[in-house]
């Protein structure tokens, strides 16, 4: 069985490392002339799912924009996550899951068991109650080619106070985290199956993120103010293994297909360019 890592490696030397969000905002089924209702989120997504489904290597749904809408909007998720998959996209589910460890086990199979309804390439996980807690969530996606997304040092302003805290060994909270998800890459090849999470928006972090040996998703790009080229002060050496992370500013050229397409390729191209870009 091929590892998320492999897969995701594969998927970025194919397709490029993009990953786009489908974020269906109330004021943006508005913009695209849609109802704010299930109808309107379903062909919100059946439009960015035909756009970009076949070419862009990662998509990443926030579920919350469809448990909006209760079991229907749950739903139009779980065809979205099928048609995506089907057309080759790897589906992050954005879900921001963390609990108790025997909860998390239940998360586990919702989101990373193949017999799931809801079953995806990877989900993202909060490791406030500790990053130990999580490791259902690992050993589910490790025995079945999956992947986990761990948030570091977030894009909103607020998560500073917590991820920056210093502990009694003096390593920050974020940095704990770094250091357990770069253990569970240790010799993993091509890369790693664990991620984090740190923000485009951040700045120079002051942390050490060179041996994570996994993908470092990096949201916070375009509506929230970060730019390709400040990738380069955010993550250093450790710029190859980004994958850059862009939802309103993509949508926001919908509903045309073919504006949305032509938005996800300038994106690509701006952050090939970024991740490449020498000294
Ligand atoms: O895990 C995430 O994707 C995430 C982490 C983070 O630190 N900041 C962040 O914005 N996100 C998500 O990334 C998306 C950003 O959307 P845009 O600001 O529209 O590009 C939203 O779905 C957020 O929930």
């Amino acid at each position: 069985m091929e590892t998320f890592g492999a897969r995701l490696h594969r998927a970025v030397a194919d397709r490029g490392p993009l990953c786009v969000g489908i974020d269906p905002h109330p004021g943006l089924l508005a913009d695209w002339g849609l109802p704010d209702d299930v109808d309107g989120l379903d062909r919100f997504c059946r439009t960015v799912v035909e756009a970009i489904g076949d070419r862009v290597a990662v998509v990443k749904p926030q579920s919350a924009f469809f448990e909006r809408f209760g079991s229907r909007g749950v739903g139009v998720l779980e065809s979205t996550i099928r048609q995506l998959r089907d057309l080759g996209a790897l589906v992050l589910l954005d879900v921001k899951r963390g609990d108790i460890g025997s909860t998390v086990a239940a998360y586990a199979s919702a989101y990373l068991d193949p017999s799931s309804p809801m079953y995806v390439d990877a989900v993202t996980a909060s490791p406030y109650l500790g990053v130990g807690s999580l490791a259902p969530m690992f050993s589910t996606a490790a025995e079945h080619g999956g992947g986990v997304f761990v948030l570091a040092l977030t894009s909103n302003p607020e998560g500073a106070s917590v991820q920056r805290a210093v502990g009694a060994d003096g390593r920050t909270v974020a940095q704990t985290v770094i250091d357990e998800i770069s253990q569970l890459n240790r010799g993993a090849e091509p890369l790693g199956s664990f991620g984090l999470v740190v923000g485009a928006t951040v700045g120079e972090t002051g942390h050490d993120l060179g041996s994570v040996n996994g993908p470092l998703l990096a949201p916070g790009l375009g509506a929230q103010g970060g730019t390709p080229a400040g990738l380069r002060t955010v993550f250093g050496a450790a710029l190859p293994s980004v994958l850059p992370s862009y939802s309103r500013e993509v949508l926001g050229a919908g509903p045309d297909p073919a504006g949305l397409r032509a938005a996800a390729e300038r994106a690509l191209a701006e952050c090939r360019t970024a991740l490449n870009a020498v000294g």
